[in-house]
């Protein structure tokens, strides 16, 4: 697959990070991160093992909010509104910003219920009308071919790419503006994870897409641009090829020449 080309005209600021700091309990993870998400466009979060990406994403569809003792402060700006506000509706929220975690996670259910039942959480629809919603998900992420003679069975029953693919349909059939990935492909073959990085090509197009991985790799084939994170700071954001070739700061460098990490 070919690397993007860095974005000419970078579109405008979807999301908004300002002065961010998290903790878990009394522990902060994150230091004051500030950066900005640019709309339809791919932006990888790379860095070693618990410096916090998982955390950064968390925090954008306000996930962590489930648990308690987890805390973040500053400012997330979703299309200038600040989403850490008190009050703030998480249900519309999180239909707003989807998220697709490490292991696909279908529900115990059939591959036309997994999507209608997320559907339905958020709109009624008439049977047709979920009909054409269900098909119309599934032609998203590439998987009604494969699936279109068997909507009734178990999701558990797909592959781990195919179950994958099924949990993007669910985040997508919902409109999402901005998509939430992480390490979507870690737990994948590498076919399983080419569809994968493919998709996410196809689906810049239309969201908003924030992807934490671990490799550097797909990192460099999917996005446009690259945040480097060490120990709870972001140390730089760059247009991707350009973090990869020219990278501002040292420890960018050190880590992806592989130097630690
Ligand atoms: N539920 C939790 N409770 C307490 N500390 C946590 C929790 N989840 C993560 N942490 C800590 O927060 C820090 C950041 O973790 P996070 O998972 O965001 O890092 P990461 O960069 O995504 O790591 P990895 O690449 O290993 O997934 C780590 O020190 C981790 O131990």
């Amino acid at each position: 697959m070919v690397a993007h080309a860095p974005v000419a005209e970078p579109t405008p600021i979807k999301v908004s990070v300002r002065d961010l700091d998290f903790y878990y309990g009394k522990n902060k993870t994150l230091n004051s991160i500030s950066l900005d998400f640019h709309d339809r466009s791919v932006t990888a979060l790379i860095g070693p093992s618990g410096c916090g990406k998982s955390t950064l994403l968390r925090t954008l569809n306000r996930i962590y909010s489930l648990y308690p003792n987890q805390t973040a402060t500053g400012q997330i700006l979703l299309d200038g509104e600040n989403i850490l506000a008190q009050g703030k509706d998480l249900n519309n929220l999180r239909a707003r910003v989807g998220m697709v975690f490490q292991k696909p996670t279908p529900f115990p259910m059939s591959i036309y219920e997994n999507i209608a039942f997320a559907v339905r959480m958020y709109e009624k629809l008439t049977k047709s009308e979920m009909d054409d919603r269900v098909e119309w998900g599934l032609r998203k992420v590439a998987l009604w071919d494969e699936v279109k003679d068997k909507l009734h069975v178990s999701g558990n029953g797909l592959s781990g790419g195919q179950q994958q693919r099924l949990c993007i349909a669910r985040s997508v059939v919902l409109n999402p503006e901005v998509l939430l990935l992480d390490e979507p492909a870690s737990a994948l073959d590498p076919i399983s994870t080419m569809k994968i990085e493919e998709l996410i090509s196809e689906l810049r197009a239309d969201y908003t897409i924030i992807i934490v991985t671990h490799n550097m790799q797909q990192a460099a084939r999917t996005s446009d641009y690259t945040a480097f994170m060490y120990l709870g700071d972001l140390i730089e954001i760059s247009p991707t090829r350009e973090l990869f070739t020219n990278p501002r700061e040292a420890r960018t460098r050190d880590y992806i020449t592989g130097r630690f990490g």
